[in-house]
């Protein structure tokens, strides 16, 4: 077994998850999961089909509550919070669903979500400090769309409408990022480009993502975790879990990963 160093010991958990259990009129779809995050971690959570991925991240944005267990954020219980509520203790969630304005041009869609305390109009309308003009700038040249700040994000392609989307997270600077298969149809420079992307955020940010494409999974993740059947199979370098019986067995086996 690898040694921890002292200082990584030291470190507390951003995220904490004992013996979790969601149960969905019946069925249980978590049970009995462990998961603990440290902060700056980018985190991939693989797993084959119904295996509860998308349904831990509704725990941890609130959009589901636990039947049971334990879920700590920075030591506050999320349990007994509100969706809106964990957005602003500081938790992220980007759906798969667009959420942009796509008559705005890029720099308004950021605009709007770093003052989202406001209405629409008076968001557009308000003085920009230069505070808030470096943070756009900052934003815009993180998710590479700063040539593109004064064009529609209509007029975005895919994958730089993914890109907004996570900016217009960025930009209300969560301590915890939920990405939900962030480079889904996208091209193969821009799935590169969101790999990238991934790694920068994790610099300031602790970022986890839910993923099927083994390939980016292989290309960009640090450390991976396998949920099988609504609990943690495995957990470990993309090597560790590649070469894990297992892990084949129930998941890369299953889509003849391995003979590939
Ligand atoms: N609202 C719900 N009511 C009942 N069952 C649900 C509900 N949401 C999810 N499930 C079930 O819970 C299980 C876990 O689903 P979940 O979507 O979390 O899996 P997943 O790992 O994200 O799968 P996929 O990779 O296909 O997205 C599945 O069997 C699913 O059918």
């Amino acid at each position: 077994m690898m040694e921890t160093s002292p200082r990584k010991e030291m470190a507390a958990d951003l995220l904490r998850i004992e013996q979790l259990e969601v149960d969905f009129e019946g069925f249980k779809a978590i049970r009995g999961l462990d998961f603990s995050l440290q902060s700056g971690e980018l985190r991939f959570l693989i797993g084959p089909n119904g295996a509860g991925k998308t349904t831990l991240l509704d725990v941890l944005c609130g959009k589901v509550k636990p039947s049971k267990g334990k879920v700590r954020f920075k030591d506050i219980d999320l349990s007994k919070h509100q969706e809106h509520q964990i957005a602003q203790l500081g938790v992220g969630r980007k759906f798969q669903a667009p959420s942009i304005f796509i008559t705005l041009t890029v720099q308004e869609n950021l605009l709007l979500s770093m003052r989202q305390k406001r209405g629409l109009l008076s968001s557009l309308v308000a003085k920009t400090t230069p505070e808030q003009r470096d943070k756009m700038k900052y934003y815009l040249h993180m998710i590479g769309l700063e040539h593109k700040a004064k064009d529609k994000a209509g007029s975005l392609s895919h994958g730089e409408k993914q890109w907004l989307e996570i900016g217009m997270l960025l930009i209300q600077e969560p301590e915890l990022l939920l990405l939900d298969e962030p480079a889904a149809g996208m091209t193969d420079s821009e799935t590169e480009k969101t790999g990238e992307l991934l790694h920068k955020i994790s610099d300031q940010q602790t970022i986890v993502v839910v993923e099927h494409d083994m390939e980016f999974v292989r290309q960009f993740a640090k450390t991976v975790t396998v949920m099988h059947e609504g609990t943690v199979l495995r957990e470990g370098t993309m090597q560790d879990i590649q070469n894990d019986d297992k892990v084949a067995e129930v998941y890369l086996g299953r889509r003849g990963e391995r003979d590939a």
